[in-house]
């Protein structure tokens, strides 16, 4: 990272009794990807090994098991277990909502979003298929209830929300292909813009709802739905990058209504929308707020936070991306971050407001 990242100070030892009344988040955003290990199901039906059309079959390793071994001693011949990825459709097809992150589901074994969305449950567990199911259902049952989609058409209102939160996405010249690494999806939240933590953050369902839109509405840019390539448990494109902007906030204190908003949010994103998370940045983060972000650590999972940067500069940003596929990303940022860009009012997407 740039020498304009901060350091932590080492304080979480003094406000750790704080957070006992939030929960601390499930690993998931960010677990790192390992191979799914081979599971053993109940006996059902074989699945039809057909490969994914149009796309490189998934692996043995990440989508196919063999029979457990010893089954061929038995007697009768057990029914081989389904892969890990075909328990997980069978799991979503249980229990019946139909979509996750504007997939709509279909069977894995052809469809590739599909298989993007169960492989991410399973990336997100390490590849353990039982709490990879859990997750699943869980999320399943959350977009049942809370209908994000239709957040993306609600309208949120403008004195509480304007302004605090863009998503934009950079393409390479001419590279406006199908490619999921010839763009890059990110979402601006402008903490640092909130005139009232009262008004913004008072209503704590409301926040979260104008939050979900914003990530929903991110995730329509990263286009899962049209996605053609499979993810493995290594090779997964189909992330985005996170920007928090804390420049002038005018508040020096952590209230409570931020800390049960914050609290709420990092808990119903790392259960509902896991390994979505490329890199997190943390800009205009003053030096004397450094003990936020100790704080705030304590409640994300050890993995998502070695992806988060804090940085004491914004205009530093646009250096932290020479690395991309997108050709000149960092100069696409806006100019506050470095860029040659067009600022976020103009380029980005905000959540609809009235
Ligand atoms: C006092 C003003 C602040 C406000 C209103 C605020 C607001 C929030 C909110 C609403 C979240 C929930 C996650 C999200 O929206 O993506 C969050 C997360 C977070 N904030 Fe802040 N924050 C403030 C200050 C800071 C400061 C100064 C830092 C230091 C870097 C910081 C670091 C973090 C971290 C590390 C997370 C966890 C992010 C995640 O899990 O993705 N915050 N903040």
């Amino acid at each position: 990272m740039t020498d304009t990242a901060i350091k932590p100070t080492p304080v979480e030892s003094a406000i750790a009794p704080e957070i006992s009344e939030t929960p601390k988040a499930p690993a998931a955003e960010t677990a790192p990807v390992v191979e799914a290990a081979p599971v053993v199901a109940e006996p059902v039906p074989a699945p039809v090994a057909t490969p994914v059309a149009g796309a490189e079959p998934v692996s043995k390793a990440e989508g196919v098991t063999d029979a457990p071994a010893g089954a061929e001693k038995d007697k009768t011949p057990a029914a081989p277990e389904l892969a890990p990825i075909a328990q997980l459709w069978k799991v979503a097809q249980e229990n019946g909502h139909p979509e996750v992150w504007g997939v709509t589901l279909a069977d894995p074994e052809t469809h590739v979003p599909t298989q993007i969305v169960l492989q991410k449950y399973l990336n997100a567990n390490d590849g353990d298929i039982a709490k990879a199911k859990d997750q699943l259902t869980k999320t399943l049952e959350w977009r049942a209830k809370t209908k994000p989609l239709e957040l993306i058409k609600k309208a949120f209102t403008k004195a509480k929300f304007e302004g605090l939160g863009f998503v934009t996405v950079y393409a390479g010249e001419g590279e406006a292909s199908t490619e999921p690494e010839s763009k890059e999806v990110f979402t601006w939240n402008i903490y640092g813009g909130v005139k009232s933590i009262e008004e913004t953050f008072g209503n704590l369902e409301e926040f979260i709802e104008w939050r979900v839109a914003l990530m929903e509405i991110a995730l329509q840019e990263l286009s899962l739905s049209t996605a053609t390539k499979p993810i493995t448990a290594e090779y997964d494109p189909y992330k985005m990058f996170q920007v928090h902007d804390y420049k002038s906030i005018s508040f020096l204190r952590q209230s409570p209504a931020v800390k049960s908003a914050s609290g709420e949010t990092i808990k119903v994103f790392a259960q509902n929308y896991p390994e979505l998370l490329k890199e997190k940045f943390f800009v205009n983060v003053p030096a004397i707020m450094g003990f936020v972000y100790s704080f705030m650590k304590l409640f994300v999972a050890a993995k998502t936070i070695k992806k988060f940067h804090p940085m004491s500069n914004g205009g530093a940003l646009a250096l932290e991306f020479a690395d991309s596929k997108v050709t000149g990303l960092g100069e696409k940022l806006p100019a506050e971050y470095g860029g040659k860009g067009g600022d976020l009012k103009a380029l980005g997407k905000e959540p609809v407001l009235e």
